[in-house]
């Protein structure tokens, strides 16, 4: 396959372009010089241009034809993007499948990220069925970020024009939570999967929400107590079966299910999310489409946390429901350190890996983490295939659900407040230290942390750092759930401070969002961090956060210099929070100093760091737009398998 790069993935790796531009052909780069390659895509290009935009002047793609001083530039360019080094880094053309809308007026020519967010909330200009299949989605369902993100993401996706479905799994607990699947209905549509050496029967109940169908994967093995993934003895044991279930049941689900009187039909757009999703692209290829089903369907993979793969046995592979000569595909050989013992021969299945073979386009939650992962300390054994798929490969900063996360109307937090009237932010620290038995002090400095209890968040190191940490004027609450060890460790800090430390063992919404606004400073020393919404959060709370600088803390946390002009008016400097590496006790614990001295000495340029974090976009209208880019990149190539 590498041998016979096609035209579009040629011209990636020849000029750096992360696009597909062209239709592609099979000749290869040896075959065709770039320079009529160029050619070959301005012809192309200036075809879609003619039938889209015939009548319309003034808008990016005339400006742009216009501008155009060389041959190859002549009004072949809708938009490009250009990144920060001045590389153009992706073009946006008229896609060549999808459903092109009766009101194109918008003429959407730019690319997205160029773009202020006003005029993001036009329609799109081309609406796709897009299914996202995923093990989380909040309200019903979430560990983690990735449940906020496939609880939000759908909805801006279908307020653009898209019909959205979400896929995941009807989770039963037989606890008061299980009341958030109450507004699901009974679509009465049982059918029946093969896999694990039976027929296995789902149903599929549904709720329409917010512009989107939520499906909801009904099965035995998905009502249990405990959390998505385990329980109190730890993981389940068939957590490979559940995900597989899920899986083939989102295949089907656009074919058999008739939402509002009609399917979604087979020509739609699976973003799959994580592992637990993976055989999606693998079935769609091994058992759809040689039947001639799922032909003009693509798949992009969204890789949320490449930690974890869904890796099982090689022997499990028969019970995935998948024919014989597709084992390759999931195939997955541990390194010879990895072994249990001489014999063993390391061979297992990698749902992950499946997916990067198989999937037509790649994303992850952020740019810096796109790249993260191609590199072997970020990649988990996977950076070489994917470093091999990086002409499909993007990032994209996550969002926040700006109705969740609002400080002005959060209704979690005992005041509100705006970056206008700050005031109440000082209230929400003093309930906060009085709902937490500490002296309320409106005056010192609060650090807070929230987050799974993981070795990826980083809690080691505060671990390493408490004793200084707690040297001095400073009180700390930490809320977060996982690792027995860890919780333990948190109980008996708050016990050794007793007056300037609290660790709530927990997952709590609620608790989160008066934590995000009562703290003064936000601590994020994660390993690495796909993307990160805490600091979000965070900034918009006009909380400020120091970070560890890796993958998504460092796209969007802007370390603070105190020498710079100030760039709102509002104290001097400029950025965000403060980023710190090596990921060391040491240099996290200057960072940290840094910050309880600007706040405790440096008021206006405090508030000014507040203010700057409070005015930042992370809205999802604006990573909903790169994605509908990236789905159209993804329809204009054919199926990668
Ligand atoms: N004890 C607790 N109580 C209440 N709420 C809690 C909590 N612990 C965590 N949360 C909440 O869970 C979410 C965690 O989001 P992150 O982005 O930090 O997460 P995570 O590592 O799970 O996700 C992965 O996916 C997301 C989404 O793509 C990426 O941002 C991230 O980098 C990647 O590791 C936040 O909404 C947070 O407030």
């Amino acid at each position: 396959m590498m041998e016979s790069l096609e035209l579009s993935r040629v011209l990636l790796l020849t000029s750096s372009l992360s696009l597909s531009l062209i239709p592609p052909t099979t000749k290869t780069i040896r075959q065709l010089g770039f320079r009529s390659l160029v050619k070959k895509a301005n012809k192309y290009a200036n075809l879609r241009l003619t039938r889209s935009f015939s009548g319309h002047t003034g808008n990016g793609a005339a400006h742009a034809a216009s501008q155009g001083k060389g041959e190859d530039e002549m009004g072949l360019l809708l938009a490009r993007e250009i990144d920060e080094f001045g590389s153009i880094v992706g073009f946006n053309l008229i896609p060549g499948s999808g459903k092109i809308t009766e009101d194109a007026t918008s003429n959407e020519v730019e690319v997205p990220e160029a773009r202020g967010v006003e005029e993001h909330k036009v329609q799109a200009r081309v609406s796709y069925s897009i299914v996202f299949v995923t093990a989380e989605a909040a309200p019903y369902s979430k560990t983690g970020g990735l449940g906020d993100v496939c609880g939000s993401l759908p909805i801006a996706l279908a307020a653009r024009g898209h019909r959205v479905m979400v896929i995941s799994p009807r989770y039963i607990h037989g606890t008061p939570e299980d009341k958030k699947f109450s507004g699901a209905v009974d679509l009465d549509c049982r059918i029946k999967l093969y896999c694990f050496g039976a027929v296995q029967e789902v149903g599929f109940f549904h709720e329409f929400r917010d512009g989107v169908d939520w499906i909801f994967v009904d099965h035995p093995s998905f009502h249990r107590p405990g959390n998505l993934y385990g329980d109190k003895f730890g993981t389940f044991g068939d957590n490979q079966f559940r995900f597989t279930l899920l899986s083939h049941a989102a295949c089907e689900a656009p074919l058999v299910l008739p939402l509002g009187g009609y399917t979604y039909g087979d020509k739609c757009l699976f973003l799959v999310n994580d592992w637990h999703a993976g055989l999606v692209p693998i079935l769609l290829a091994a058992k759809y489409r040689p039947h001639g089903v799922y032909k003009d369907a693509r798949s992009i993979l969204v890789i949320h946390n490449i930690a974890h793969q869904g890796v099982e046995p090689a022997i499990t592979y028969s019970n995935l429901g998948l024919p014989p000569e597709w084992y390759g595909a999931l195939e997955w050989v541990f390194p010879n350190w990895a072994r249990m013992h001489a014999l063993d021969t390391g061979e297992a299945v990698n749902f992950l890996k499946g997916a990067i073979v198989t999937v037509d386009r790649i994303l992850t939650v952020s740019k810096g983490y796109s790249w993260e992962i191609t590199t072997s300390e970020g990649g988990y054994g996977l950076h070489e295939l994917l470093s091999s798929r990086k002409s499909v490969l993007n990032g994209i900063t996550n969002g926040i659900d700006e109705n969740e996360w609002d400080p002005s109307t959060d209704k979690h937090i005992a005041y509100n407040y705006s970056a206008d009237d700050l005031s109440g932010k000082v209230k929400c620290k003093i309930s906060l230290q009085k709902e937490l038995g500490l002296a309320e002090r409106p005056e010192c400095p609060m650090i807070g942390f929230i987050g799974r209890l993981d070795y990826q968040k980083g809690i080691d190191l505060i671990r390493m750092a408490i004793p200084e940490i707690m040297e001095n004027d400073v009180q700390f609450v930490m809320l977060g759930s996982g690792n027995p060890e860890f919780e333990d460790w948190m109980r008996a800090t708050e016990s050794t401070y007793r007056d300037k430390f609290r660790g709530w063992v927990g997952f709590n919404v609620p608790v989160s969002h008066k934590i995000t606004a009562g703290c003064d400073i936000l601590l994020m020393p994660s390993t690495f961090e796909p993307c990160g919404l805490n600091q979000l959060y965070a900034m918009r709370y006009g909380t400020v956060p120091v970070v560890h600088e890796t993958g998504g803390l460092r796209d969007t946390v802007q370390n603070f210099n105190p020498y710079a002009e100030g760039t709102n008016g509002e104290g001097e400097g400029e950025g965000t929070g403060w980023t710190f590496s090596p990921l060391t006790k040491e240099s996290m614990l200057v960072a940290l100093g840094y910050a309880i001295r600007t706040y405790n000495e440096y008021k206006s340029s405090w508030k000014g760091l507040m203010k700057r974090g409070m005015a930042k976009d992370y809205t999802w209208v604006n990573a909903a737009t790169q994605y509908e880019q990236v789905i159209e990149w993804a329809f204009m190539d054919p199926p990668y398998c």
